[in-house]
């Protein structure tokens, strides 16, 4: 059971020590954000960077993950889906947030994820700069999935913040079973829809589609598959931010051997100025990722 203090130290440390601090703080708010959404169902005034209404949940999740993380010495730079701007908060490592991910889900009470990732570069990162990734996942249990050190490792987060590992060395199933992908379907470009009628004629494979990326993703990488949400006619970055979730999840199942994709190349590979800026996500295992790359060729 890992209990280490993120109670800061006055010295410079390391990077593995700071991402370490990173991921423990991540999981010992996890309790807090969770027993902070029944009263947080609301919309707030306004627009995110994305234009998009966020709920008071979402507001409250970003504030608290600010003021702990920003806490951690070592920590240089915040930023967060919810945030037009980087904060600075000291030196060393960036970390982006998406302080709750799928908070549409919220209202109905279905499945919502904070993510996290660590960046050896100042905001906005590239994929080469990603040093380590997490994240929660707010079901009908708390879990996290840290990437960290070429291994994937998925704890059980308990109420009192504490964690413990219930899958060391987490890759994805060789036999893949479960697809889910985001977008109204009269939006898919036709090369897309043509390898997901492909994916739906296939008897092993059946659907899984929840409204939360990290949800959906976490189904993958327990099960197998593949989620996207695509390039869209007439939004062809799709929906999802690079910095925010498009790295994260990349990083992640990429490290437990699977392959991310836009749709041409890794998003690993994606590089965008812009922190806000979207990209398409594809990931899962590689032989479902690859046809999706092939079929987007012909168009
Ligand atoms: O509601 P839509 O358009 O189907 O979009 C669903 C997608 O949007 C997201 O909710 C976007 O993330 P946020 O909730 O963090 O804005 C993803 O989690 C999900 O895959
Ligand atoms: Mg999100
Ligand atoms: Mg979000």
């Amino acid at each position: 059971m890992a209990t280490e203090e993120s109670s800061l130290p006055t010295e410079a440390s390391s990077a593995a020590s700071v991402i370490d601090q990173i991921v423990d703080v991540t999981a010992r708010t996890a309790p807090d954000i969770r027993q902070g959404l029944p009263t947080r169902r609301k919309y707030v005034e306004g627009e995110n960077p994305s234009g998009e209404r966020p709920m008071e949940a979402d507001v409250f999740a970003d504030d608290l993950l600010l003021e702990r993380i920003g806490d951690i010495a070592g920590v240089g730079e915040y930023a967060s889906e919810e945030r037009e701007e980087v904060i600075g908060v000291g030196a060393g490592l960036s970390v982006c947030v998406d302080p709750l991910d799928g908070s549409s889900n919220l209202k109905p009470n279905n499945t919502m994820g904070t993510i996290v990732s660590v960046y050896d570069a100042p905001l906005p990162a590239t994929g080469d700069d990603i040093v380590a990734a997490a994240y929660v996942l707010y079901g009908a249990t708390t879990t996290m999935i840290t990437a960290r050190d070429g291994t994937v490792t998925e704890y059980v987060v308990h109420p009192d913040g504490t964690y413990d590992a219930v899958r060391e060395d987490l890759t994805l199933p060789e036999d893949p079973t479960v697809y889910g992908f985001g977008g109204r379907v009269p939006d898919w470009v036709d090369s897309f829809e043509a390898y997901v009628r492909e994916i739906e004629s296939d008897d092993s494979m059946k659907l899984r589609y929840g409204g939360s990326m990290i949800g959906d993703v976490n189904q993958v990488l327990t099960y197998g598959g593949v989620f996207g949400y695509p390039t869209l006619k007439g939004t062809p970055e799709g929906k999802l931010r690079v910095q925010f979730e498009g790295y994260p999840v990349g990083h992640i199942v990429e490290t437990a051997g699977g392959y991310s994709s836009d749709g041409e190349k890794s998003l690993m590979d994606v590089e965008k100025d812009e922190l806000h800026a979207r990209t398409p996500v594809y990931v899962g295992n590689e032989s479902l990722v690859e046809p999706i790359e092939a079929h987007l060729a012909d168009d």
